[in-house]
């Protein structure tokens, strides 16, 4: 964790931003598939695992904005595949110039009833914990209250969130376009957010999942995106379709906020690290004529 002059933790949303204006908008998610360890010429196993996701922070550390490695492709090898994310989350903190490191977003879309949170946010975000990340994704549909543990120990720990909100999949809309006294439940997460990040800079910690993919969905369920004041974590682009024209028209004046997230479609390119650069260097370009013009 970067510490300030006043020896406090910058927070995640002014080191997200710092990272984003650095290397351009776009995290690389890290998603073993078998598929992909096949094509790598790796076995689907726990050496395999180990394997595949140290290239790709060899070959991409300190060069993205972020890398967002799937708990359940580490989860699924059982223990000890939970010990290589755990090896995959010092990496990518070791990485970079001057050891600045690069930005880890565990993808384990925790949620809980409260008690039980709070030992997810001991496991994801308690300083110390080696499988805490700089920032977590979580599951608000048990009430948005539920994940208080995770906002205190994420703002103790200068760590993010990132709250589902208008996720990537076309089930989604049946729960988060759902409308209570005419509010969508994604409108409603999305207001929650943005009384804690509320007058944070240059943002908040609080982010907000809205897929790349979702089309019109922030306009039909009355989303506001800029008043969350959070970074927005846009998975879809690549292998699910989104590209250059639906980042650019689906975040209206929130665009500056928006952290736009790859994994197969970056991933498909290697095992050649030149080659997995190159993919990440052109996805982070769309990005960037999309979000920052
Ligand atoms: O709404 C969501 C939330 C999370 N994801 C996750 O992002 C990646 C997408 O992988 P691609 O290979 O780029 O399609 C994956 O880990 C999902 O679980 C999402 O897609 N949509």
């Amino acid at each position: 964790m970067t510490a300030t002059p006043g020896g406090g933790v910058t927070p995640f949303g002014a080191r997200l931003a710092a990272a984003m204006d650095e290397h351009g908008p776009l995290c690389v998610g890290i998603d073993p598939h078998a598929s992909l360890l096949h094509a790598w010429g790796l076995s689907d196993d726990v050496a395999g695992l180990r394997e595949f996701s140290l290239r790709v922070v060899d070959a991409l550390g300190g060069k993205v904005a972020a890398f967002k490695p799937q708990a359940a492709f580490f989860e699924r090898h059982g223990s000890r595949g939970l010990g290589v994310l755990e090896e995959v989350i010092a990496a990518a903190r070791a990485t970079g110039s001057g050891g600045s490191g690069t930005l880890t977003i565990v993808d384990a879309k925790r949620g809980d009833i409260g008690s039980t949170m709070g030992a997810y946010a001991e496991a994801f975000l308690a300083d110390g914990s080696p499988l805490a990340g700089d920032a977590l994704t979580v599951s608000p549909y048990l009430g948005f209250g539920s994940l208080d543990p995770a906002v205190e120990l994420a703002t103790a720990t200068g760590r993010g969130l990132f709250v589902l909100c208008l996720t990537s999949n076309k089930e989604g809309f049946e729960v988060q376009h759902a409308q209570t006294d005419g509010t969508s439940v994604a409108a409603l997460m999305a207001a929650h957010a943005a009384v804690l990040n509320a007058g944070a800079e240059p943002m908040g910690s609080v982010g907000l999942v809205v897929g790349a993919t979702i089309g019109d969905a922030v306009a039909a369920t009355g989303t506001d995106l800029v008043a969350v004041n959070g970074p927005l974590l846009a998975p879809g682009v690549g292998a699910q379709g989104a590209g250059e024209r639906e980042l650019a028209t689906t975040f209206g004046g929130a665009r500056k906020n928006v952290l736009a997230s790859s994994s197969r479609g970056v991933l498909a390119a290697g095992p050649d690290p030149e080659a997995l650069v190159s993919a990440a260097r052109a996805a982070a370009q769309e990005a960037t004529k999309a979000l920052r013009n």
